[in-house]
């Protein structure tokens, strides 16, 4: 069900629709009609155009955006290496450039909740493919942060999209197109270079983030299924403008820059922007929205029904190189079927996060909220010993699963390599992952004394 927990405030407004060409005006009169670059913008505005694709780039894929602000992000002095100019780079973990391949399956211990960290501090990368600097591939953070970000400062990522997983408290995002308010079972994303600065209005919060290097996230075809159904589209919620009016205090802005960071000084505040129009916007989603749908006969089948958003990966149809899937409390009613996922190996590789509750396919424990699992590209996995003694002896009467639960998973096309941060300095990685899921599992096999019939076939 969808997230009630805090009653929204008057200052979170959104605009509902996902992909849409939207606009909006924190002032009314500001965005000109008609045109998007006069001589001279109402009220003084400066015209700023945010490219999110190419200029060329086909019109259902293009994302751009103009933005009427007060003063353009240009003006600001030069970047410096973050941490030279007395910031604190505690603890910054973004190196991409050095990944440990392992074909082991992986889980790791819920992680640690920060008091410390800020949102630039408290992001760390675990796993990944690719570099941000070929836009290829994606990086994969936990992040866990215990204190606003610095007063009068801003963030930004030029490596990719930000597709963040509330797992544990709130997060307050304002960005230059809006503020938006994310909650636990909530997901937001924050396109490349969109500057945002994240505070806690509900004490430390944790969770998870996919940062894609290529493309954007769209919404998987449905095929099939028709017109409705998954993740639909006007339940995406995009921030309305909403500025502040600053231009003589001393603002950093902190840029994520081919996963280095920089720090660069200004004398205005970023979030100016009064109004904008275009389909290039941050989002946000609620994952109690999601209307899962499966069998109702037999069988179990592929968790791409339950793909909340997908990026291609352009190399061919219907290849990933990230889907974003989630395991919501659903209703599993299939006669004669072994209900939890079946053991596999797959070419995609899965990691996969828990928000909430428990996960069906591991009823012997050990996947807990706040904590991961990595099933890389070909690495067999499934149901744990316990899970597939309990699920092949069960009475199959209708059941929910999943109930006040809520488990995700980031699928990508490519063999995924872990940090050094992620395998070894952040000291969560369960050494009895395998002992404890699938080494106990026994031989059942038995060979019939007598084989049945077989009818004589004609061909
Ligand atoms: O490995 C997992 O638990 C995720 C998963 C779930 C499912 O229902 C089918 C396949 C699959 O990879
Ligand atoms: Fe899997």
């Amino acid at each position: 069900m969808p997230v009630t927990k805090f009653k929204l405030e008057e200052k979170y407004s959104y605009l509902n629709g996902f992909g849409s060409y939207h606009e909006s005006e924190a002032v009314a009169g500001a965005l000109p009609i008609g045109h998007n670059s006069p001589q001279k913008c109402n009220y003084g505005l400066y015209a700023e155009k945010l490219s999110g694709t190419a200029f060329t780039a086909p019109r259902h894929e293009n994302q751009q955006s103009w933005l009427y602000r007060i003063l353009p992000s240009a003006a600001h002095e030069r970047f410096r290496p973050y941490g030279s100019a007395g910031q604190h780079a505690r603890g910054t973990e973004y190196a991409h450039d050095k990944w440990h391949f392992v074909p082991d399956q992986l889980r790791w211990d819920p992680f640690d909740l920060d008091e410390e960290n800020d949102w630039v501090e408290g992001m760390k990368l675990v796993a990944g493919a690719g570099s941000p600097v070929v836009k290829s591939g994606i990086g994969i953070f936990i992040y866990a942060v215990g204190r606003d970000m610095a007063s009068k400062t801003a963030f930004y990522s030029a490596d990719g999209d930000l597709l963040v997983v509330a797992q544990h408290g709130a997060l307050d995002i304002q960005t230059e197109l809006g503020r938006m308010l994310v909650r636990p079972n909530e997901i937001a994303v924050v396109p490349r270079g969109i500057r945002h600065r994240v505070t806690l209005p509900d004490g430390p919060a944790r969770g998870f983030i996919l940062e894609l290097y290529q493309g954007h996230f769209q919404l998987p075809e449905l095929g099939p299924i028709g017109s409705n159904g998954l993740a639909n589209q006007r339940d995406f919620q995009v921030p309305k403008a909403s500025y502040d009016e600053d231009t003589s205090s001393a603002w950093r802005i902190v840029s994520k820059f081919g996963g280095n960071l920089f720090a660069a000084e200004q004398g205005h505040t970023p979030f100016d922007v009064v109004a904008w129009h275009g389909k290039y916007y941050p989002y946000k989603y609620d994952l109690g929205r999601f209307n899962a749908v499966g069998s109702i006969s037999f069988d179990h089948p592929d968790p791409s029904v339950f793909t909340v958003l997908t990026a291609p990966s352009g190399a061919s149809p219907g290849v990933a190189v990230a889907d974003f899937v989630i395991f919501p409390p659903r209703w599993l009613v299939q006669d004669d079927t072994f209900r939890p996922p079946w053991y596999h190996r797959n070419t995609m590789s899965e990691f996969m996060g828990l928000v909430s509750g428990d996960y069906d396919a591991k009823e012997g424990g050990g996947f807990r909220p706040g904590g991961a699992s990595l099933h890389n590209t070909m690495s067999g996995h499934g149901p744990d010993a316990a899970t597939f003694e309990k699920a092949s002896n069960a009475d199959l009467k209708p059941t929910k699963v999943g109930e006040g639960s809520m488990a995700f998973m980031f699928e990508s096309c490519l063999m995924m390599g872990v940090t050094e941060w992620g395998l070894k300095t952040c000291e969560k990685v369960q050494e009895d992952y395998q002992k404890h899921s699938w080494t106990p599992l026994q031989p059942h096999f038995k060979k019939p004394a007598s084989l049945p019939q077989q009818e004589k076939r004609e061909y």
